[in-house]
């Protein structure tokens, strides 16, 4: 893969406008990491703020809704995310399945709708513990993407603009990281269903691992064949947390 590794950081419901120092620490180290892309996703309130502090890094939402207007109290659409300079947004994270009943459809109309007003999409998905233990990971995953991935856009489209993101649900905010090995069977998995949809431009989609990511594991995981990158949330929320994964993904360990 030739594309920059990408790594974002997903806020989550945490923060406070005092963050901004942290973003705008985040972009002045990020003129020492030309080879990584960096991202930052922060709540809503603060991405005009983050957005205006900071110049090298990209940012962007956490959801966004199908419409682009209209009467959805407490909505945000993909246009306004484009309005305010968002570059991406985060969609389908297994906290909103989980506190919003977001199913696979869902995410493909917004996915459509991100697109459509010229976002980037990081498209997350991956399987609850009980899944793994029942052996059924890799069939849960294939068909989150089958359902969730716009597969009527074309194969360029999805090149240039689509992301995944692999977080096994177990893995999330528990501190327990997935074992490399399963990683790159499950980094397998979805490349393989996204060339069933896109063909060989599929290659070209990056695949983020998420969970508990942080400075001491980062290396081993962005090593791993097939890993694109991390989606990092408890380690994304200071510079000094953050910058070291950063690091990881400039220089991978051999
Ligand atoms: O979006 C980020 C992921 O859910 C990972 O969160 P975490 O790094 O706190 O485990």
């Amino acid at each position: 893969m030739s594309q920059r590794p990408y790594i974002v950081g997903n806020w989550k419901m945490n923060g406070s406008r005092a963050m901004l120092s942290e973003a705008r620490a985040v972009d002045r180290a990020a003129q020492r990491y030309p080879d990584v892309e960096i991202a930052l996703a922060p709540p809503f309130p603060f991405l005009g703020s983050v957005r205006e502090a900071v110049t090298a890094i990209g940012v962007g939402g956490q959801d966004c809704h199908t419409a682009a207007k209209g009467a959805h109290t407490g909505d945000v659409s993909a246009a306004m995310l484009a309005d305010i300079g968002a570059d991406f947004v985060i969609l389908g994270h297994s906290e909103r399945r989980r506190d919003h009943g977001e199913d696979d459809a869902l995410v493909r109309a917004k996915a459509e709708a991100a697109l459509a007003a010229g976002l980037g999409v990081i498209i997350c998905v991956g399987e609850t513990l009980e899944e793994r233990d029942a052996g059924t990971a890799e069939a849960v995953v294939s068909r989150q993407i089958e359902g969730s991935v716009p597969a009527g856009e074309s194969a360029a489209v999805a090149a240039s603009r689509l992301a995944v993101a692999y977080e096994p649900v177990w893995a999330i905010g528990t501190g327990r990281v997935a074992a490399v090995e399963d990683v790159i069977a499950m980094h397998v998995a979805v490349r393989v269903r996204l060339a069933a949809i896109f063909g060989e431009e599929a290659e070209k989609i990056r695949i983020l691992y998420g969970g508990s990511v942080n400075g001491e594991n980062a290396a081993s995981l962005l090593a791993a064949p097939g890993v694109g990158g991390a989606l990092v949330g408890g380690a994304s929320l200071t510079a000094d947390a953050f910058l070291p994964i950063v690091a990881a993904a400039a220089q991978p360990e051999g």
